[in-house]
């Protein structure tokens, strides 16, 4: 019999149970045994889920309270000092890892001030993880009652025998990094690290684990050789256990393993591989002749990623293809990845129209695909002949819908000619003519492009929404806000304004309802990072611009301001990677749509008078492909030229900035230089200055904003702070190219702190702008 498994669960419950849980314990509304007996119900609610739905093997240790690597830092005592010297109950040690800690002194208890560990993106996802540290000589304990063993005997007293997942320790390690002043490599520490593996295995096993899931996803990356290397002896070690521990499932996901297939001998003792054949279906075959003639192969046929209905008939055909090679018993068919990147159940969708409803798919429905494929492949196609016959009539009405096609969109594509990828003139002329029409002074400050977002502003968009408000009272409130901003902008002295964003509930979302294309959900929420959640769109079809999007506020900001306006875009890649994109049509494709739309939209802002407009592109280095190769090359061809496209309908005299939320451009500077902006504004407050150093040996010759300072926390830098700061990138860019502003949007701020802050900047500004005035 063919098996079916889930890799993982959505954590969060049908209405963000979880978040709602965890904030209110954060806030001091749940203690902590209200908050533990949430997270059970959730695994338990969880866990029978998948067991009504036919799922053979469900995943435990799958939830979290916060993030699973984070679990695993805590389960093996990897914490670095500055957290255990509190001696904290467990769970708020975990949590302020996890998010810092900040707390005045009581009677009972001293005061804590801690910064949260590092946290970053997922490999290619949305889903960011919390960076195992390591110091030099770093030890490691295995935690009295490990999570993975409770959870596992929570769900066997429910009658529930789940497979539980743990992240493997090469991948464990290869994620982390050493800490601040260490030295340590953290692969190097492998060796001590295996002991603890080996005891948590061995713990499952009495516990009645029959297998383990062993995530090891970076074997779809470029591995350095020493880390490669690393698997070997690791699995070699466990597996000589025998049956002294489970029976290991191995599983890699978001990539294939085809470049690292020599490790698999080395793993042919582990009990089975799962790979990713919805990413990279083409591993199949390679991956087949690359087990061992007893090994299981688990695999991942349903997306862990998007949306969309599986194609039952491409799904199935693909498992036959296994079947046929190894036999029934040694397939496993599986959800792609964990379906956490997906949102829980597509039932609490009530406003969605029927016609795109039927084209999706969440994790609940997943759960229902898994088994049906699972049956169509043991017991034949008949045996599930109905709902093959549904699924193939719904991949059919969605690929002839007209929603989904557009002629008029498909048109203008095939009319773009080369010459709508450039500006008229290089930078020398063009910076030349801004300068003439914006007249602006050396070290020009300005902001990223939203203001705090007010409890006021949020109330009177929910009131919009309700219909409680006239369309006409809003857009006078909205008014009101820009007319606040642009007055508090004068006050501060600030060279370049904005509009604020005030009318804006997302920076993706609002412009997904001002285009065709797209559709939105009311539940679709899925983990970002500890208790955040985003709710992408969804592009279900041909994407257009039906009429100016963000030119009516623009407009208005600039006619009431003495001083230059900037307009605010979201560009291309971030429309297209904060939503679900598209399975049927390339990505490329879809971003060049977006560019269209934002080209006319770019022009029209011009054509209003706007002079200064930013596409912003935060999320252009996370689609960057995990690999170095030719499709890194792809993505970053077609990645700029959607930006290039976007902006580069205007004349030369309007400046063109962007807008990145990171620092590291080392691995794909070129794509940066090649997206022609005229300035650049990037996060850097809490980098080494010495990142800039790409800038130079690139010789590059536009204007830089690097940020001056972090906005993710309410700290207020002072003047001085902020003068050093500028000085240290001083050594790296010359003064004409220098543009001071903050790391990146101020609406998460509040307005006490964000105006005291800018007053600080604008000030160390003008002492250069003096210093240098006079240096002339
Ligand atoms: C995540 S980047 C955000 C840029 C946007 N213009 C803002 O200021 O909020
Ligand atoms: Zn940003």
């Amino acid at each position: 019999m063919v098996q079916s498994s889930v890799l993982g669960f959505p954590r969060m419950g049908v209405n963000r149970d979880l978040k709602k849980a965890t904030e209110a314990y954060w806030g001091g509304k749940l203690s902590q045994a209200e908050l533990l007996a949430e997270g059970k119900r959730l695994r338990l609610e969880h866990w029978k889920l998948q067991k009504d739905a036919g799922i053979d093997i469900i995943p435990s240790n799958d939830f979290s309270f916060y993030d699973h690597v984070l679990d695993h830092i805590q389960l093996f005592s990897c914490i670095p000092d500055k957290y255990t010297k509190y001696n904290l109950d467990p769970i708020d040690e975990f949590f302020a890892m996890g998010r810092g800690l900040q707390k005045p002194q009581t009677d009972k208890d001293s005061a804590v001030d801690v910064p949260s560990l590092e946290m970053v993106k997922w490999f290619d996802s949305n889903y960011h993880y919390v960076k195992p540290t390591v110091q030099d000589g770093q030890k490691f304990k295995l935690k009295s009652d490990p999570k993975p063993v409770v959870e596992f005997l929570e769900a066997k007293e429910a009658g529930i025998i789940t497979r539980p997942v743990l992240v493997g320790p090469v991948t464990f390690l290869a994620l982390g990094k050493a800490d601040r002043g260490q030295k340590v490599d953290p692969i190097s520490l492998v060796e001590e690290l295996l002991p603890v593996y080996e005891e948590l295995l061995t713990k499952l096993k009495e516990a009645g684990a029959e297998t383990v899931q062993i995530d090891e996803p970076s074997l779809v990356l470029d591995l350095p050789p020493r880390v490669k290397k690393a698997f070997k002896p690791v699995y070699e070690k466990l597996t000589g256990l025998g049956d002294k521990i489970p029976k290991l499932v191995l599983a890699t996901y978001f990539g294939d393993i085809v470049h690292n297939i020599d490790v698999l001998p080395a793993l042919s003792d582990v009990y089975g591989i799962h790979i990713d054949i919805v990413r990279n279906p083409e591993q199949l075959e390679t991956v087949i002749g690359a087990l061992g003639p007893k090994q299981l192969l688990s695999v991942g046929v349903v997306d862990g990623r998007n949306i969309w209905k599986t194609n039952f008939r491409t799904a199935v055909e693909k498992a036959e293809k296994a079947v046929q090679a190894l036999g029934k018993d040694r397939v496993i068919i599986a959800s792609s990845s964990s379906l956490l990147h997906t949102p829980h159940t597509l039932e609490s969708e009530k406003k969605l129209e029927d016609e795109v409803k039927d084209w999706f798919s969440f994790a609940v429905q997943k759960t229902h695909e898994l088994t049906t494929i699972a049956k169509a492949v043991t017991d034949g196609r008949f045996s599930v002949r109905d709902q093959l016959e549904a699924n193939s009539k719904s991949i059919h009405a969605r690929w002839i819908s007209a929603r989904t096609n557009d002629p008029k969109v498909k048109d203008r594509q095939s009319k773009i000619t080369p010459v709508m990828f450039e500006r008229k003139s290089p930078f020398p002329i063009r910076i030349a003519a801004q300068q003439k029409l914006l007249n602006l002074p050396l070290f020009p400050t300005t902001t990223i492009g939203s203001f705090p977002q007010t409890k006021e502003i949020r109330i009177q968009r929910n009131r919009f929404t309700k219909g409680e408000i006239t369309a006409e009272e809003y857009e006078k409130f909205i008014e009101k806000e820009i007319q606040d901003v642009v007055k508090i902008q004068e006050e501060l002295g600030l060279d370049v304004y904005v509009h604020g964003e005030p009318e804006r509930n997302d920076m993706v979302q609002y412009f997904g309802e001002r285009l065709t294309g797209y559709v939105f959900t009311t539940h679709a929420w899925v983990q970002s990072y500890g208790s955040r959640c985003v709710r992408p769109p969804i592009i279900v079809g041909d994407i257009s611009r039906p009429a100016p999007m963000t030119v009516k506020e623009s407009k208005y900001a600039a006619s009431i301001s003495n001083k230059p306006m900037k307009g605010m875009l979201t560009g291309p890649i971030t429309c297209l990677r904060w939503s679900y994109p598209r399975d049927d049509i390339h990505q490329s494709v879809q971003a060049e749509q977006l560019a269209l739309a934002l080209r006319d939209e770019v022009v029209d802002l011009e054509a209003a008078g706007v002079y200064v407009i930013q596409v912003d592109e935060p999320a252009l280095r996370e689609g960057l492909p995990l690999r170095k190769g030719l499709e890194r090359e792809n993505y970053l061809s077609w990645a700029v030229k959607s930006f290039r496209l976007s902006v580069s309908g205007v004349q030369d005299s309007t400046q063109i900035h962007s807008h990145f939320c990171y620092s590291e451009f080392q691995d794909f500077f070129s794509a940066i230089a090649a997206l022609d902006a005229d300035v650049l504004s990037i996060e850097n407050s809490k980098s080494d200055a010495k990142l800039l150093k790409v800038f130079v040996d690139e010789a590059y010759p536009r204007h830089i904003g690097p940020g001056v300072y972090d906005i993710h926390s309410p700290r207020i830098p002072s003047e001085e702070e902020i003068k050093d700061r500028i000085q240290e990138m001083l050594e790296y860019l010359s003064p004409e190219q220098l543009w001071v502003d903050p790391d990146c949007g101020l609406k998460t701020r509040q307005w006490k702190e964000t105006k005291t802050s800018l007053i600080n900047m604008v000030n160390a500004a003008k002492f250069y702008r003096e210093k240098y005035a006079k240096a002339n």
